[in-house]
């Protein structure tokens, strides 16, 4: 569909702005946001379905959408050069004084948002094989822009960042300590977000002991005690943890020393499988979306068993971290369908009363900000996720620059 296009002239009343750039599996997301005066998000977007015919990018200007069109690009990194040409025919980058990246594995050694060099650009490439399905288009992104505007200042923001304090028992993996791999976590952007938000909702009840479900195509949950990560789900890579839209969650090593055997699969069509054919999507053989298996499940038993997987194993993480923290004040909902899936959330949450959690059922099917039922001592909450806003901010404050973002409008 041709949507008429903004012409970027009637972009310069917007001042000096920041871009964000979220590259995840299947999407590249982007927004731009003021940054003076009340920092509002004034163009938001995403190129979704990357590496598929039917991959296209959508944006909205200020809630209303401008544009929504196919991408040609085949592959991730490609899309990310597509998303930069696109930007920059919208007249973005005229008015771009800083950019900030998601970089969803910092490896070992980063950890504190930084401002982007070559050595930074040399050592993500190093991290590639950690997590081939979301570096490459970061890196394709961040170079994309050094073209076009050398002079920019970009800034890395590790997703990895906020399990950096994970104790060493919950870092531990048990393989010989030669091969040097250690569990990391994700998803952190979204996790230090929803702990602003707590914190800024419900007070010292971020102090106790909280658990984050972020629960998305990707989907993960983090045990917070005292605002410090001590554990979560996914581990070395984003592979790792709950069953995904596409990817496995934990696996028994056995399966795939088994398929290793049996179906004489190269690693990249192991990583292939276990990334992309797997989760949701291998176990209903028909979609990764939560939403499409929901509308299916009376009439196909995959799906239904694809939906029930989820709900169970989502439970019994929470079991797991709720018994790593000592107990749970607090349980958060966010991601896709975190905030939207209420079904899901009440079948999550069934049979968890002797942890204390019991939900409103009415609350639950608003999606309410509280939809606990105030029977248990847990307060269940649900909050909208916005990994956006905290890399923006994280990049204004990297590069010392003033930002108060007051306006949650997609
Ligand atoms: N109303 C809804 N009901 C059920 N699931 C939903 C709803 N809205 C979104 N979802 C699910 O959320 C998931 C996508 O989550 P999202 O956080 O947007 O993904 P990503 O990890 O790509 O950022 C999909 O499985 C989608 O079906
Ligand atoms: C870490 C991760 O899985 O990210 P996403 O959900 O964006 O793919
Ligand atoms: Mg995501």
């Amino acid at each position: 569909m041709d949507t008429p296009q903004h012409p970027p002239n009637e972009r310069t009343s917007w001042g000096e702005s920041v871009l964000t750039l979220n590259g995840g599996s299947s999407s590249i997301k982007f927004a731009v946001f003021a940054r003076t005066g009340v920092s509002a998000r004034l163009l938001a977007g995403a190129v979704e379905r990357v590496g598929s015919p039917e991959a296209f990018l959508r944006a909205t200007e200020r809630g209303v959408e401008v544009d929504r069109k196919p991408i040609t690009a085949k592959d991730p990194a490609r899309a990310a050069e597509e998303l930069i040409d696109w930007l920059e025919g919208q007249g973005v980058l005229d008015h771009v004084v800083a950019v900030g990246h998601r970089v969803v594995h910092g490896g070992p050694d980063h950890v504190e948002p930084r401002a982007i060099d070559a050595a930074l650009v040399a050592d993500l490439r190093r991290l590639v094989p950690l997590d081939p399905d979301h570096l490459p288009a970061e890196i394709a992104l961040i170079e994309a822009l050094i073209r076009r505007r050398p002079d920019l200042p970009q800034v890395a923001c590790f997703d990895t960042a906020f399990h950096a304090t994970l104790p060493p028992v919950a870092q531990r993996l048990p393989i010989p300590r030669r091969y040097g791999v250690r569990r990391f976590g994700f998803h952190g952007l979204s996790y230090a977000y929803l702990l602003e938000e707590l914190r800024r909702t419900a007070g010292v009840a971020a102090d106790g002991r909280v658990i984050l479900a972020h629960l998305g195509s990707g989907a993960s949950m983090a045990a917070v005690r005292d605002g410090v990560c001590i554990d979560t789900t996914m581990g070395f890579t984003p592979t790792g943890g709950l069953v995904m839209g596409t990817r496995t969650g934990d696996l028994d090593p056995g399966v795939l020393v088994h398929l290793l055997r049996t179906e004489s699969l190269t690693a990249d069509q192991l990583d292939h499988l276990v990334n992309h054919e797997a989760g949701l999507k291998g176990v209903s053989e028909t979609s990764s979306d939560m939403r499409d298996l929901m509308a299916h499940e009376a009439t196909d038993e995959r799906a239904a068993d694809a939906v029930a997987l989820f709900c169970y194993q989502a439970k019994k993480f929470i079991g797991a971290l709720a018994a790593a923290l000592g107990g749970v004040n607090t349980l958060v909902f966010a991601g896709g369908i975190g905030e939207n899936a209420h079904e899901v959330r009440a079948r999550i949450c069934d049979g968890l009363g002797f942890l204390g959690i019991d939900l409103s059922l009415a609350d639950n099917a608003t999606n309410a900000a509280v939809i606990s039922s105030g029977a248990g001592d847990v307060v269940v909450r649900v909050i909208p996720t916005d990994e956006e806003v905290m890399i923006a901010r994280t990049t204004a404050r990297v590069l010392g620059l003033s930002f108060q973002h007051e306006d949650p409008t997609p």
